[in-house]
């Protein structure tokens, strides 16, 4: 069957994803051709703002490369302009000369930006901000001027006055209005903003008409309607943009503000559709990627005749990009006279919450400081539910470990791109995803503003449990520029003893840090300051900060320490009395050799660890676990030495020790190997006269086996070469890397270089000492510390 002649007129971020969607649909049943005005394959427009501030590079903001085009044999005109439409021959016409038929046209054309209609809004160094080459502008101005003006006190305006400001400019910021983001935020929150940008160099001049820009061929400055006038060698103009439509007017489309459609994108010439900033539907044209990308699915399924309801409208939410400043607002945000709000206002943490209510229902939502639940507000406002609702589904998100945990499988994660967290989940277990990255190219969540990577990664760590590991990034997480190398020397370098102050010193780009940087960091002061370090609680993930694995249905198990999985008659009663008297769900014995009580609630914790009077089996930390053992020469025809006190030898030495990942060890008495050492972080095999040491083994998703680091004669040979490998591994991985991954990464003959040097040997071993010299037994730390117990595990608030 001959294709249909799909063209598409606009390479930008709402036509190139409406095409996505098409080929997803109909892979080879259009014949697609693309005409860009810009001279690029379609790039990520929103990052523009990051690629002003410094925070990522132009050639990282490409969404399709030329490549994908080849791929999908899309035949696309880079940097030619469709000048002509002519309906009745489904023709158009570009500015190269070209003319091309086609069966269906999408016109995606965005918009332009509002420049200012007076006198000298044409001169040299008055600008829009709009595409790469606005951007690429800028920069270069920058290197030459100093004074930047940025007229308009927006989304646009805010975040071009941070690049500035980050290129080493003066900036100052007119606004109409008498606050910042009028249209998004109130006056208390928009105060909050304006301190804070006042603090980081930003000058505002507020109610302010600019009626001239002053200058002769060049801008020198601009003055406003009250006389004032102020310096500038750069003005960029950021107040509102305006669809480009005088393609679609000219043709005889129906336009308004936008090119008008129905609920099918369709214009009111049938074939010819228009999607993105450049459509009205409904009266309303949109500014954001979300409701554009959700048109664009519309109008995918409408082209390849899919059953469907029609594009609807949506409900916005916006959010600043700028670095250290967290502001999220949806919906209503000023009051009337039938809406009630919840506000709280902390003006020492700098922090505000706004619930906009009307009759009951959630419609509007402003966050300053700390804008975690934008989504799930976001979510719930659309999906309607009550203020009731949102209060209680609160009460259980205090106990969780983030945000993401509390949401609901229908709720939003990714506003941009519309994916809920089910879609998300399923992702993941369907294709076994493991990575941001991976998780981006399957469900486009976090393809856009990248807001919402932290959500993401925080459910990609929820999802895989201990299997997650984000070892590969190069940089901690997002909030910082700088690698664990770094962060560490800078640790070590400036005596930093504290996650916060971390952050401060090192310029972290968020004030909280995120559930990535978090444990992390309180990971890495913790080896370093080994003995004196006081270990953050709250940095730490859920398990760890509770000592307790948390369930499915939120209760937790409990594994009693059992030094090489021997035990005793003792032990064995008090933990029946205790699965007795806290009615355990189930006993199970774990695959390192323990008993698990599973399903006892948070509040139980405590007493059932004082009835225990067991230590902590660490069962849920990043730190050493197990060490599993065979019966050995005491009992097995086949044992050469005694795997079983080498095993409680080594669980003795090194309990408690917190490692980048969780560690687990074997040790066998013979190469049968029944203590499974060759999938264990390090496995010890008992031989004639001779122990092995092998490393880097892993029996879980990412299966390797461990390599022989070293035979040894002596228990206590086995004993420094494991502290040796392990401080090295505890000093040199990232946060996260497993011991296979690292090792694999750095590989085996270095770290044999290293250890076998016995000076070196020593000197890990004297600072694994240290840090096994500040091991306190958990559980008895918390039976002992009633505030704890109350404040962690019961939820009473004393203080
Ligand atoms: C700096 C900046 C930051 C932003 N941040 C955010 C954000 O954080 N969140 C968010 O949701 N949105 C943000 N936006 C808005 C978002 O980028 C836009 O809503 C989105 O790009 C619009 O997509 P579109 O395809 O409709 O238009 P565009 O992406 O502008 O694409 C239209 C393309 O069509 C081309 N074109 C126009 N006329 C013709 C013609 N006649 N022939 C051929 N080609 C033509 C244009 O050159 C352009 O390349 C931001 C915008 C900017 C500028
Ligand atoms: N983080 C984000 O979501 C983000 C970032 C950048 C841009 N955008 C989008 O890009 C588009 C453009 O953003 P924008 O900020 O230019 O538009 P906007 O309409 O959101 O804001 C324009 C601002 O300029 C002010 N203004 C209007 N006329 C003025 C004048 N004569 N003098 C001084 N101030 C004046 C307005 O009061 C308003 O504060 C919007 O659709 C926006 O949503 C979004
Ligand atoms: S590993 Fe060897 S010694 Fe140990 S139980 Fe198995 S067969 Fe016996
Ligand atoms: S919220 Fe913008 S990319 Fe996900």
């Amino acid at each position: 069957m001959e294709k249909q002649k799909l063209i598409l007129i606009g390479n930008g971020m709402a036509g190139i994803r409406t095409i996505e969607e098409i080929i997803k649909l109909l892979p080879d049943y259009f014949e697609i051709t693309v005409f860009g005005k810009e001279p690029y394959p379609n790039y990520n427009r929103i990052q523009l703002s990051n690629v002003l501030q410094g925070d990522t590079e132009l050639k990282d903001i490409i969404l399709n490369e030329w490549q994908w085009y080849e791929d999908n044999n899309i035949l696309l005109y880079p940097g030619e302009t469709v000048v002509k439409i002519d309906k009745e021959r489904q023709v158009v016409f570009t500015d190269k000369g070209k003319e091309a038929e086609y069966d269906y046209l999408i016109i995606a054309t965005g918009s332009h930006p509002f420049i200012l209609p007076i006198r000298g809004s044409d001169k040299k160094g008055v600008t829009g901000f709009r595409d790469i080459a606005d951007c690429e502008e800028m920069i270069k101005t920058s290197k030459t001027y100093q004074h930047a003006t940025v007229i308009g006190g927006g989304l646009l305006g805010l975040e071009a006055a941070r690049g500035l400001l980050n290129l080493g400019m003066k900036v100052d910021v007119i606004e109409l209005a008498d606050y910042l983001m009028e249209a998004q935020l109130d006056q208390t929150a928009a105060g909050l903003l304006q301190e804070e940008l006042e603090t980081q160099g930003m000058q505002f001049h507020f109610n302010k008409q600019t009626t001239e820009i002053l200058g002769d061929e060049r801008v020198t400055g601009i003055q406003f309607q009250d006389g004032q006038v102020i310096q500038a060698d750069l003005v960029v103009m950021a107040i509102g943009i305006r669809p480009n439509i005088q393609l679609a007017k000219e043709t005889g489309l129906t336009v308004n503000r936008g090119i008008v459609v129905n609920d099918f994108m369709q214009t009111n010439v049938a074939n010819i559709y228009a999607v993105g900033e450049c459509a009205e539907h409904n009266h309303t044209t949109y500014g954001l990627v979300a409701p554009l990308y959700e048109q664009g699915q519309v109008l995918a399924k409408h082209i390849c005749g899919m059953n469907h309801q029609g594009y609807k409208g949506s409900i916005v939410s916006t959010q600043l990009k700028i670095s250290g400043v967290d502001v999220f607002s949806a919906g209503i945000i000023n009051e009337t006279a039938d809406t009630k709000a919840m506000k709280v206002l902390d003006e020492w943490q700098k922090t505000y919450k706004k619930i906009v209510i009307q009759s009951g229902k959630i419609v509007g939502t402003v966050l300053y400081g700390n804008t975690k639940e934008g989504a799930k507000l976001f979510s719930y406002m659309k999906k309607n539910a009550s203020i009731e609702d949102y209060l209680a589904s609160q009460q259980n998100a205090e106990e969780e470990e983030s945000i993401v945990q509390s949401m609901g499988d229908e709720e939003v994660i990714c506003g941009c791109n519309g994916v809920s967290k089910g879609t998300i989940v399923e992702a993941i277990n369907r294709e076994g995803l493991t990575s941001l990255e991976e998780v981006k190219n399957v469900t486009n969540a976090a393809r856009s503003c990248g807001q919402c990577k932290g959500m993401v990664t925080d459910l990609l760590e929820l999802t895989l449990g201990d299997d997650y590991s984000e070892s590969s990034s190069e940089t901690i997480c997002s909030c910082t520029d700088l690698s664990r190398e770094q962060v560490i020397a800078a640790i070590r370098e400036k005596g930093l003893t504290h996650t916060k102050e971390v952050m401060n010193v090192l310029g972290w780009k968020t004030e909280e840090g995120c559930s990535k940087c978090r444990p992390a960091l309180n990971y890495y002061l913790g080896m370093v300051h080994a003995a004196d370090y006081e270990d953050e609680r709250e940095s730490r993930f859920v398990n760890e900060r509770l000592h307790a694995n948390i369930q499915k249905d939120g209760t937790y198990s409990v594994v009693p320490r059992m030094y090489g999985g021997v035990t005793n008659v003792e032990d064995l009663r008090k933990i029946a009395d205790v699965a007795e008297k806290y009615q355990v769900g189930m006993i199970k014995l774990t695959g390192g050799q323990r008993i698990d009580l599973l399903g006892i609630t948070k509040e139980d914790l405590p007493d059932v660890w004082k009835d225990l009077g067991m230590p902590s089996g660490y069962a849920y930390g990043k730190s050493v676990r197990t060490v599993k053992t065979c019966v050995g020469a005491q009992f097995c025809r086949f044992g050469t030495q005694d795997s079983v006190g080498m095993g409680i030898q080594l669980e003795k030495k090194f309990e408690g020790l917190n490692t980048p990942h969780k560690v687990k060890m074997g040790v066998s008495a013979c190469p049968r190997n029944c203590a499974e050492g060759g999938v264990k972080d390090v496995g010890v095999i008992g031989l004639d006269g001779v122990w092995e040491v092998y490393v880097g083994g892993n029996g879980g998703t990412d299966l390797r086996q461990a390599e022989l680091l070293v035979r040894v004669k002596t228990e206590d040979e086995v004993l420094a070469y494991t502290a040796a490998f392990l401080q090295y591994y505890r000093e040199n991985a990232n946060y996260l890397e497993r011991t296979s991954a690292f090792v694999e990464r750095v590989g085996l003959e270095h770290v044999q270089e290293v250890v076998m040097d016995e000076h070196v040997r020593q000197a890990l071993n004297e600072r694994m000492e240290r840090a096994l010299s500040a091991y306190q037994e958990p559980w008895q730390a918390v039976i002992e510390d009633e505030q704890t117990v109350k404040d962690l595990y019961q939820n009473i608030q004393t203080h």
